[in-house]
């Protein structure tokens, strides 16, 4: 399939310049065959030791017409944007590459099979088609023709990589843009990955743990956030209250690194008193968040280690007129909760029967805290703000264990129907047994994403590793 086609030689057609969002890009067109497809460059990609390029098929549905069948649109843009963040790159977009090869046709009459309920593969076969069937002669050519014979390819696709060693381009390295799975999406991304070598998502997506681009996002926003671990069948603690652990360490590692990343935690009475945590960042490098503790009736045992220890500056959020016991450290302010914010029973933790409005308590905090807060348990306040709309994002993470009965995880008025349940865009992290989920919630979320993307190098917004453990041991609260 990828044998160079000697019969066809490459016509440089023209060149011009095309001003798009991310700047302004040199553009050759090529004919190879009888196909004209187009190359767009940033910088001096020649002069690069391996700049960068992406090798975009051609996808009318989701490049131009904004399907989230797929996710080319969003690669297309992720791509522009790493190169103009770069300032050197190439975007070869492909023609000819519809539906992997097999033509717009032929891709939507596979797209009604998988209505069906025929994954992406089957639907090709039923047609009696080649799973993918794109050719990267001319491509290699473009290459070679713009003095690019070694490249860091844009993609999650290894067959890419191989087709243009194949075709003698040098691959320094192949990249993955963190692009976000969509509801729609997630189907075919997930089937790409278990039945076409793509790489899994984000876990393994991510850099170093330090350039794991959502913690940098948190660390240079103010977003709030919630995190939660529970098990598979949504316990975040067994009956007796004993939740240690239900997540395995990669993810209490990541916690550590959201705390470090965030300006402020979260928590409730209930948390604090069931499990005395520190709050503090111990698995990784990073500064304490402030602690806010949600105490409406000040129930939180004075001896508690969040009120004793000064390792971070420490807000006692209690009721207007609740009586405060003494005792507690210097490093803990009071703060009293307006009467106002008393709320229904589907308000943040306090106490049992006791309950605040998720936003009046935000107003508190924000008169404090700038930057992002991370609300981080239990079960109900992380639910309450999260039913209040108030969360720009959320990390739920699943262990695969069962608890049977305990202490809920999310739980919030649903909707009656599926068509009505809560979905968002999402991004999946494997850490080692456990499977985290984020919900990217807000706009002013996916717009952060956005710029973290356009303002990182595209060294550090794509590569391999997982969010690793840094080797220490630690009690993860
Ligand atoms: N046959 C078929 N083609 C599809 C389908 N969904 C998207 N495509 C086409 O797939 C091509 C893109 O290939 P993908 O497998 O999504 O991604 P890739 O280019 O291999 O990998 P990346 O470089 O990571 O984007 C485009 O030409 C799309 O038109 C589908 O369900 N069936
Ligand atoms: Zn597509």
């Amino acid at each position: 399939m990828h044998q160079p086609e000697q019969d066809h030689a490459l016509l440089l057609e023209s060149r011009t310049v095309l001003p798009t969002d991310h700047g302004v890009f040199a553009t050759c067109a090529y004919t190879f065959g009888d196909v004209t497809h187009v190359a767009m460059l940033m910088g001096e990609p020649a002069q690069a030791e391996a700049p960068i390029v992406r090798m975009h098929s051609e996808c009318l549905t989701g490049d131009t017409l904004g399907s989230h069948r797929c996710d080319c649109g969003d690669q297309l843009e992720a791509a522009l944007q790493a190169i103009a963040a770069e300032g050197t790159g190439i975007l070869l977009y492909l023609r000819g590459h519809e539906g992997r090869g097999i033509g717009l046709a032929a891709k939507l009459r596979a797209y009604a099979l998988q209505d069906q309920g025929m994954d992406t593969v089957d639907a090709n076969r039923a047609l009696g088609l080649p799973d993918d069937a794109r050719d990267y002669t001319a491509a290699a050519e473009m290459l070679r023709d713009l003095g690019c014979s070694t490249v860091r390819l844009l993609s999650s696709n290894p067959a890419k990589a191989e087709a243009l060693t194949s075709l003698g381009i040098t691959v320094a390295d192949r990249v993955v843009l963190p692009v976000v799975d969509r509801p729609e999406n997630s189907h075919y991304l997930q089937t790409k990955r278990q039945r076409m070598r793509h790489d899994p998502l984000a876990g393994r997506v991510s850099v170093e743990e330090d350039t794991f681009p959502v913690y940098r996002t948190l660390a240079s926003n103010s977003e709030v956030v919630a995190q939660l671990a529970q098990s598979a069948d949504g316990f975040i603690a067994a009956r007796g209250g004993d939740a240690e652990f239900v997540s395995g360490e990669a993810d209490r590692t990541h916690l550590h690194h959201l705390r470090a990343a965030v300006d402020a935690v979260l928590v409730g009475a209930t948390t604090v008193t069931r499990d005395d945590p520190q709050l503090t960042v111990r698995a990784v490098q990073g500064e304490n968040p402030v602690r806010v503790l949600l105490d409406p009736r000040a129930r939180i045992p004075v001896a508690s280690r969040v009120l004793q220890s000064a390792d971070a500056r420490t807000l006692w959020l209690v009721g207007q007129d609740t009586e405060v016991p003494s005792g507690c450290g210097e490093h803990v302010e009071i703060v009293r909760l307006p009467a106002s914010a008393a709320g229904s029973s589907a308000g943040a933790d306090g106490a049992a029967g006791t309950s605040i409005e998720p936003a009046a308590v935000l107003r508190v905090v924000r008169e404090h805290i700038s930057g992002s807060i991370l609300v981080e348990g239990g079960g109900k306040s992380v639910s309450a703000f999260l039913s209040a709309g108030l969360l720009d994002r959320l990390f739920l993470t699943v262990a695969p264990v069962l608890i049977g009965d305990g202490v809920p995880g999310v739980r919030f008025e649903g909707s009656k129907v599926m068509g009505e349940a809560l979905r968002a865009p999402f991004r999946r992290y494997t850490f080692e047994e456990d499977v985290c989920t984020e919900f990217v919630l807000s706009q002013a979320a996916r717009d952060h994403d956005a710029a973290q993307i356009a303002g990182q190098s595209a060294a550090q917004a794509v590569g391999h590793a997982t969010v690793q453990n840094t080797g220490q041991e630690f009690d993860a609260r």
